[in-house]
């Protein structure tokens, strides 16, 4: 029988898997992690998701956006590293491919989509770009309507042990042709397991659902986040912790290649996802408290991601 685990993503398991610090620990070993997104209109989604990563503990934060918006997105950018990719119409071109895979392919994990904007040319750079990395991705936003026609892809990924993360909320699952009927736990789980991938269906009780049939519901949030944005910071956060999980396993075994992932490996990526999930919502919620939810923005939210990951660390003091 398979597993069928409907766990509340509670504050003692986040304490749990908040990945340690080594205490002698450089930059490249807490992660390198790369954002591709950004266009004409959406400025600030890539700038969102690049604080996500580093607000979670990243090494090193890089991010790829349109020439055109370069200028303006670097002129938000202190310690996270942007550079320009070739354009066209505002958007990312056909001809950024070979600079978003070699910068991918430096890195321990990647994520598209935020802000990517949509087109053709879009979808078929995107596809290419998953056939071609090995390097652990997450897909968010932009990056979902790109493969949304292409989802073989992913599988094609999981039988080569290569981790995919998914992050839709229900109107972008719905056009991956996700079907919410059987509810959001069993919705996700059935699409994770049928394309081999981590599945985060947001919404209130995010539910992340692994392919080996487990899931988690989260605990945290509050209706000051349901803005443009939050999703962003999000997916940023997401990365931002799986980039130090496998630049833990390359450190940790000298001889790993960081592309294949193990059962348990995903296991562990799954865990690292909830935890991403559940402190969002929890500096979510510490923002709320603060500001209100009229107005609290995604920006008070990525601020606050030290203040949820402190409250957590308490916990780890009390029960470890
Ligand atoms: N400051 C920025 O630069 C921002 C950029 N953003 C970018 O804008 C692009 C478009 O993203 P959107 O999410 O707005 O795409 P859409 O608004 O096109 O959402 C896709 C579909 O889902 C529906 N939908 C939206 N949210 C839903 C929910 N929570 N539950 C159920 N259905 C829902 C919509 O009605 C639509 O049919 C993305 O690339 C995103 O990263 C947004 O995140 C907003 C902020
Ligand atoms: N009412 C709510 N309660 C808890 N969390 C919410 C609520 N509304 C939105 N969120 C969270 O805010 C984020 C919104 O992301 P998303 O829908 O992708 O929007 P965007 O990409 O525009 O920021 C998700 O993480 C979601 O779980």
């Amino acid at each position: 029988m398979e597993k069928q685990i409907f766990r509340n993503f509670t504050k003692k398991l986040a304490a749990k898997l908040l990945p340690a610090r080594d205490p002698d620990g450089h930059k490249g070993d807490f992660g390198r992690v790369s954002i591709t997104g950004g266009s004409v209109g959406f400025t600030g989604a890539p700038v969102l998701a690049a604080y996500g990563a580093a607000r979670s503990g990243s090494g090193l934060v890089f991010l790829g956006v349109p020439e055109p918006i370069y200028p303006i997105v670097a002129g938000h950018c202190l310690e996270v590293m942007p550079s320009p990719l070739p354009a066209a119409r505002g958007k990312i071109s056909k001809d950024a491919f070979f600079p978003i895979l070699e910068r991918l392919n430096g890195c321990d994990a990647g994520l598209l989509g935020p802000g990517l904007g949509r087109s053709q040319d879009l979808s078929k750079l995107m596809s290419k770009i998953l056939e071609e990395t090995e390097t652990p991705l997450v897909i968010d936003a932009d990056g979902l309507y790109a493969i949304k026609d292409r989802r073989e892809l992913l599988q094609k990924r999981a039988e080569r042990g290569l981790l995919t993360i998914l992050t839709p909320h229900e109107g972008e699952f719905r056009y991956l042709s996700g079907d919410l009927a059987p509810g959001r736990e069993a919705a996700a789980l059935d699409f994770a397991k049928e394309y081999g991938c981590i599945l985060v269906l947001k919404g209130p009780e995010t539910v992340t659902a692994l392919p080996d049939g487990s899931c988690y519901v989260n605990t945290t949030g509050n209706n000051g986040m349901a803005k443009g944005g939050s999703g962003d910071v999000l997916g940023g956060m997401i990365l931002g912790l799986l980039g130090q999980l496998v630049a833990s396993k390359r450190s940790a075994e000298a001889d790993t290649d960081k592309a294949q992932f193990s059962k348990a490996g995903i296991s562990e990526a799954g865990g690292i996802t909830a935890l991403a999930v559940y402190l969002h919502g929890l500096a979510g919620d510490i923002a709320c408290k603060e500001l209100g939810e009229y107005g609290m923005l995604p920006s008070d939210l990525a601020a606050r991601i030290p203040a949820a990951i402190l409250e957590v660390q308490k916990n780890q003091s009390q029960h470890f």
